[in-house]
């Protein structure tokens, strides 16, 4: 040792033997102890500290660590000590083995996630092969209904981080922030604030995981490269109790920031984001709705974005309605005749019903009279039941749809009346939930359907993950019999109705258009996403379904096709946006370039340009 032989001989030989010892002991403990504050010099920054398992400490980091690292940004906002990041992963680790014994579904598919975020981080070309090769198997763990089991344990699933936060505390820093992440292109960013996690309510930080499905889907279902992709979570709070006095918590335990500092916030992101990477697609998922509406509005015109939750299941339920028109045997312009009843007025369901009454109205002539008559076709009911002219503090997002008064005496109709009398009374053709509400289509509603005007009932129970389904296939099929065209949020399995018979249950997601409508902004270079592309890439869909497959009931296709329709769709997208005059071009392929490709060729330049999971060739170069 070192040390020892800085003690000089004439100390030594002065020295009792114990003495000796003392000091020998004593003069090691302080070496053992310089060895430890003495700093290790790394030769990387940011990300790659992260992935290196030798210094990588996660959560662990200090705020100044992370300053000085290059991590601010790269993990999410709390600061836990090395003990509370062992009490996690035991808590996890328990809890695994504890639900193992008792067996409950949720926990095996769980387990199948980690299994797969294990080689997400080990190997990403890998990871992609294994989820587009069986994405019929796969989507079901890595997006809905297993992101939404993940969203609310993710304290527990935490390893390693993946995208970035920006919380409450980084304001002012964001400019700067977005430089810590390590790629120089990014083409799409899934940003959410984890207010409104599918039905499951506010989760706060947790809410990345949301972010992280989506992209998935946009590598696996648009060959979006996957190290252009970017998950974001800010963290302006929680205001769910239940996290706030967790201590294991990731995320900032305070109350969300409401107003003016909010938006201030979402407007600086927006910002950092566009300025480090002009060209990005912004999807904006899973926000309560009030800001939904509200961010939409606010950015819509200015940056390439838009809200999935608001636009995206607007077109998937156009095309699921037109489908379900088809289903009866009629043809698609019969749509304005449909009377449907929707239960939820939040982002969906006032999405839906705005843009499915603007389709309307095109077709019956794009005038007043044709908006005011397509207005008529819709019935919303929300938690306080019939929404009317009379509802005092009316959503001003919903007042275009309210019941008139006039209309409401002559159907014998009130204000509030809930959905059981609506639907006695409407007898409609169609009812859609987007309500969050799990088994809100009761076995009362569902009898009451079959009263229906239409000679093939439509069922769409939106609601997501599984549990907040409106109601099963089985019920749907059961109650109201073998003709009724069902579509669910979650997948579901297909029903056996004896005789060889099989009734149908589809899978009405966002995820039918939302990969198709990024991938065809990125490769038209569209300044912006207009109603035309989004209208575009519904009818892109509702025409994908043929008519034999319509006439069984199948409304939308199986997820097995799901790289053909996006690729369609894409196709879809960036025709309108030529024709919109919105296009800028891609890379080599200017706006006039892009204008001169036939149809098909528009599909092949979009196919051309997906990318897939194959190993690249790789070389060294030295620094
Ligand atoms: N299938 C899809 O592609 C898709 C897309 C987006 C959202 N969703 C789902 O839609 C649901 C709602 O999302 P949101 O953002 O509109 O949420 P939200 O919380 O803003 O809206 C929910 C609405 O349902 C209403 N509601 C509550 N209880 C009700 C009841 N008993 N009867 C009738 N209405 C009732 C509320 O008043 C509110 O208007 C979520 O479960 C979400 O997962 C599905
Ligand atoms: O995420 C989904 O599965 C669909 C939709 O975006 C939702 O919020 O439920
Ligand atoms: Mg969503």
């Amino acid at each position: 040792m070192a040390n020892a032989s800085s003690i000089s001989r004439s100390l030594r030989r002065s020295l009792a033997p114990d003495d000796l010892h003392r000091l020998l002991l004593q003069r090691s403990r302080a070496f053992v102890t310089a060895e430890c504050h003495r700093p290790v010099v790394l030769h990387k920054r940011g990300p790659d500290i992260l992935h290196d398992p030798w210094f990588n400490r996660g959560t662990a980091f200090s705020m100044t660590e992370r300053d000085r690292l290059g991590l601010r940004g790269l993990l999410p906002p709390s600061v836990v000590s090395s003990q509370q990041q062992i009490d996690r992963f035991m808590g996890d680790l328990k809890r695994l083995e504890q639900n193992a014994r008792d067996g409950p579904s949720d926990t095996y598919q769980l387990a199948k996630w980690r299994i797969l975020n294990r080689l997400h981080d080990r190997n990403e070309t890998m990871y992609y092969k294994v989820l587009i090769d069986n994405i019929e198997e796969y989507a079901p763990i890595v997006y809905t209904p297993t992101v939404g089991a993940v969203c609310q344990n993710y304290s527990g699933l935490f390893r390693r981080p993946r995208g970035m936060y920006f919380s409450a505390e980084d304001r002012g820093e964001m400019m700067s922030m977005v430089y810590n992440w390590p790629a120089d292109q990014v083409d799409m960013i899934v940003v959410t604030d984890g207010s409104r996690i599918l039905g499951l309510g506010d989760l706060g930080v947790q809410g990345i995981g949301i972010a992280i499905g989506k992209l998935d889907l946009y590598v696996a279902a648009a060959g979006i490269n996957p190290q252009r992709v970017l998950p974001v979570m800010i963290d302006v709070g929680t205001n769910n109790e239940k996290l706030l006095k967790d201590p294991l918590y990731l995320g900032l335990q305070e109350h969300r920031l409401e107003g003016e500092e909010y938006v201030e916030i979402i407007d600086e992101f927006m910002e950092a984001v566009f300025s480090r990477w002009p060209n990005v697609i912004v999807q904006f998922e899973d926000f309560q709705s009030k800001w939904a509406f509200r961010l939409l509005q606010r950015y819509r015109k200015t940056y390439r974005m838009f809200n999935d939750d608001v636009q995206g299941t607007a077109g998937v339920a156009i095309a699921g309605l037109l489908g379900a028109v088809r289903a009866q045997g009629r043809p698609m312009i019969d749509f304005p005749k449909q009377k449907i009843v929707v239960a939820g007025a939040g982002s969906a369901g006032i999405g839906v019903v705005n843009a499915a009454s603007r389709t309307m109205a095109r077709m019956l002539g794009n005038n007043e009279i044709a908006f005011e008559s397509a207005r008529s076709q819709f019935w919303i009911v929300d938690a306080h039941g019939l929404i009317t002219e009379e509802r005092v503090d009316i959503d001003p997002d919903a007042r275009p749809f309210a019941r008139r008064k006039s209309e409401l005496t002559h159907q014998g109709l009130n204000e509030g009346a809930s959905l059981i009398e609506v639907v006695k009374k409407v007898k409609p053709d169609v009812i859609l939930g987007l309500s969050a509400v799990g088994g809100l289509f009761s076995k009362e509603v569902l009898e009451a359907v079959k009263d229906s005007s239409s000679s093939r009932p439509a069922i769409f129970a939106m609601s997501n993950p599984t549990k907040n389904a409106e109601c099963t296939p089985e019920e749907a099929f059961s109650i109201i019999g073998e003709k009724v065209v069902f579509s669910s949020g979650s997948p579901f399995d297909d029903v056996d109705l004896g005789d060889g018979k099989i009734g149908h249950s589809n899978q009405g997601n966002n995820m039918y258009l939302f990969p198709g409508i990024g991938l065809g902004t990125l490769l038209s270079g569209a300044r912006i996403v207009s109603d035309g592309m989004l209208q575009a890439a519904a009818e892109r869909l509702a025409s994908y379904m043929k008519e034999e497959e319509v006439l069984q009931g199948i409304i939308y296709p199986p997820t097995s096709r799901i790289r053909d329709i996006t690729k369609e769709v894409a196709a879809a997208v960036v025709r309108e946006a030529v024709a919109d005059d919105l296009a800028e071009g891609y890379r080599d392929m200017d706006a006039r370039e892009l204008a001169r490709l036939s149809e098909e060729e528009t599909v092949d330049y979009v196919k051309n340009n997906m990318w897939n999971p194959v190993y690249p060739t790789v070389v060294y170069k030295k620094d």
